[in-house]
């Protein structure tokens, strides 16, 4: 359901003492407050155990805020204000009836017409129960509405998180339930399907005629920092691969919707997520690479970063190469890679044209240079083209050139940060780039295939130095089609 505009509200944020909340969450609501997207009728309450009082939340607000923007032009006290805590024990039922009570007192004093926004910053393990709890309290029964956002991981495999979905669905409607990805906020990742879908010259070419292969890159330079304990369950297939690295292949992927509307585009994602060719476990090797970091240049090995992780065989790179067997890719490998300790921070989708028949300028295959479409979507925002053209001066050479677009510096403006556009859609009920539980379970199915058959053997790791760009393995997987892996860097 869409509602209007600019509607008052009161957010509940579980684990507001997180790191989350501190580094992405206060100072996305400070955005859209500064910027005029919510006005003065709202409220936050933060909830964690930590025996903190109103007035030393709204510092560790104001902290985070003052960390995170350099340029703030309203009063972060009068915005602090609106900042309420209450230590909270999320499996304890009593702290639910004294949360009501607070909201109820809330409501009266912001005119927030009734409207809740449960956002769940917390440990997945805590999701099923907060949303029974907030369910059989009472707390869903307000005058507005009500809506439940869930932090990733959405379970650990296929198994749990059906489980999790059943459970929180006995509480929420799906139409009330907000699965965060945040890729889905970044602008350059919503800007694919305007790219695709407003401009004849490349839908019309978006197809396995056209496209010899498409590579999408998420690198980091971070290491694991302090989320070990998490990671090391996880690995980078669960914390990257089954989320947002097939949500962007799922956007590059889908066919046009036939309106622009959350249900449209959804059933149009889940298409391509079924239609994603599940890898067999005697396959396994011809399609996907894992990897983890040991020493090199930029530092210590994943084992060195912390005494748990001595014999990890978790892996914190992977590179895979992805079928979708339809009629519009078939043959067409979209290959993904995303790491940890790599030696650039970037995320970058390169779309490969075929060449033409006969090309006259390019007698050498070996020198060709392929058209490409680079979408850059961090850290720079734009788009290149590279096309060929010929070069100034007496004769008739080819050479390659670039037409470039870069967001930042045409609108003139920072591009908002994904949180605070994801926070924002919550608030007007706009669901599009929040991830429907049918996505997760088609992501979960495709992962799980590659997480079965690697439990079966011992990895040799570590397999790539720290501020490398991985395993040399990820090179050949694209190297035995005839491809290499475009630069991340201009
Ligand atoms: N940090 C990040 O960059 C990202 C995090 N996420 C996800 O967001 C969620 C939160 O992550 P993050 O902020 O890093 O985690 P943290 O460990 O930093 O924070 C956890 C929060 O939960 C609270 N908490 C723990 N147990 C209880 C309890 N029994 N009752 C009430 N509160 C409790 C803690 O406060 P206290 O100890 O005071 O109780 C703290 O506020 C996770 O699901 C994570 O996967 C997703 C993407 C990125
Ligand atoms: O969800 C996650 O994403 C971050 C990377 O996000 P980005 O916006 O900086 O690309 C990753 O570091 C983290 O491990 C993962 O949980």
């Amino acid at each position: 359901m869409k509602t209007v505009d600019k509607p008052n509200v009161v957010i509940v944020i579980f684990g507001a003492t997180g790191d989350l909340s501190k580094r992405k969450l206060f100072p996305s609501i400070y955005r859209l407050y500064q910027n005029g997207k919510i006005g003065e009728d709202f409220a936050v309450v933060g909830l964690a155990r930590r025996p903190w009082t109103n007035d030393f939340f709204r510092e560790k607000v104001c902290e985070s805020i003052n960390e995170s923007e350099s340029n703030h032009q309203i009063d972060l006290e009068a915005f602090a204000s609106h900042f309420y805590y209450q230590s909270f024990d999320v499996t304890d039922s009593s702290s639910y009836t004294h949360l009501d009570g607070l909201l109820n007192d809330l409501e009266g004093q912001y005119q927030t017409d009734g409207n809740r926004i449960f956002y769940l910053a917390m440990a997945p393990e805590y999701f099923g129960t907060i949303a029974n709890q907030i369910e059989q309290n009472g707390l869903k029964e307000s005058v507005g509405w009500t809506r439940l956002v869930i932090e990733k991981p959405f379970g650990h495999d296929h198994a749990s998180a059906k489980a999790l979905n059943n459970q929180i669905r006995l509480a929420f409607n799906e139409d009330q339930i907000y699965r965060i990805d945040h890729y889905l906020g970044k602008e350059m990742v919503q800007n694919i399907e305007v790219i695709r879908f407003a401009n004849g010259i490349f839908e019309h070419l978006w197809n396995n005629r056209f496209i010899s292969n498409i590579q999408v890159t998420s690198s980091e330079k971070l290491g694991v920092e302090e989320r070990a304990r998490y990671y090391d369950r996880s690995g980078a297939t669960r914390d990257m691969v089954q989320n947002h690295m097939l949500q962007m292949v799922a956007l590059l992927a889908m066919e046009p919707p036939i309106k622009l509307t959350p249900e449209e585009i959804r059933s149009e994602k889940v298409k391509v997520l079924r239609a994603l060719r599940l890898v067999k476990p005697t396959e396994v090797e011809n399609y996907f690479v894992r990897g983890q970091y040991g020493p090199g240049p930029v530092g210590k090995g994943y084992r060195e970063e912390a005494p748990e992780l001595t014999d990890s065989i978790t892996e914190t790179y992977v590179a895979g190469k992805v079928m979708i067997d339809n009629y519009r890719w078939a043959g067409v490998p979209f290959y993904i890679r995303t790491g940890k300790k790599m030696k650039e921070k970037s995320i970058k989708i390169v779309v490969e044209f075929k060449d033409i028949p006969m090309n006259l300028y390019y007698k050498d295959e070996a020198k060709r240079h392929p058209n490409l479409l680079v979408i850059n979507i961090q850290p720079d925002e734009g788009i290149t083209l590279h096309l060929n053209a010929k070069k100034a001066g007496i004769g008739s050479i080819a050479q390659p050139i670039e037409l470039s677009y870069t967001n930042n510096g045409v609108d003139g403006i920072n591009t908002p940060e994904a949180y605070e556009k994801l926070i924002y859609d919550c608030i007007i009920g706009d669901t599009t780039n929040f991830t429907h539980w049918d996505e997760v379970a088609y992501s979960w199915k495709y992962v799980d295939a590659v997480l079965d058959a690697w439990s079966k053997t011992e990895p040799l790791f570590p397999n790539y130095a720290a501020g490398s760009m991985g395993p040399k393995a990820a090179d050949r997987l694209l190297e035995k089609d005839g491809f290499h892996w475009w630069p991340i860097t201009d």
